[in-house]
């Protein structure tokens, strides 16, 4: 089994509020992160997707491939995007980077199917350069 990677960049702007709790209880539990107008990141999206590599190619994933597939099923949607209220994926969620990277998840995991026998393995999500998450489907 061998793991394959593509690195893709994107900016978004977000607010972490719960729309059933009072302002005072947003400031509290999510500090400057509850600001009314949001606030921005320049995240970093890693997907690795797992297999093994074809006889023929020696490719897990062709890396353009899996690029494309990226950009046009994630980057295209998000980048320089408002996540609560521009992303159709992330209307009425939590923006949370969990709950943002469980949503990428979904898309990739069911777009991939459709092209490659190869599998998504994890998705890390860099909100800045010392915050990350990763989700392997699980
Ligand atoms: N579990 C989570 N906690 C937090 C999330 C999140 O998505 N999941 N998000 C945020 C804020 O959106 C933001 O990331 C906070 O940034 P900040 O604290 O400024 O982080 P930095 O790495 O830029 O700065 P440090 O000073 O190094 O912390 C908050 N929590």
């Amino acid at each position: 089994m061998v793991y394959v990677s593509r690195k893709e960049h994107f900016n978004a702007a977000h607010r972490l509020f719960n729309p059933t709790w009072s302002d005072e209880k947003n400031s509290e539990v999510f500090g400057a992160c509850a600001n009314v107008n949001g606030h921005g990141h320049n995240f970093e999206l890693i997907v690795t997707v797992k297999g093994e590599p074809h006889p023929d190619t020696g490719f897990v994933i062709d890396l353009k491939v899996l690029a494309d597939l990226v950009k046009t099923e994630i980057i295209d949607k998000v980048d320089h995007r408002n996540l609560n209220v521009d992303v159709d994926f992330m209307r009425g969620k939590m923006a949370s980077c969990e709950v943002f990277v469980v949503e990428i998840w979904k898309i990739l995991d069911q777009a991939l199917a459709q092209i490659t026998e190869a599998r998504l393995h994890r998705i890390r999500l860099y909100e800045t350069p010392r915050n990350y998450v990763d989700y392997y489907g699980e």
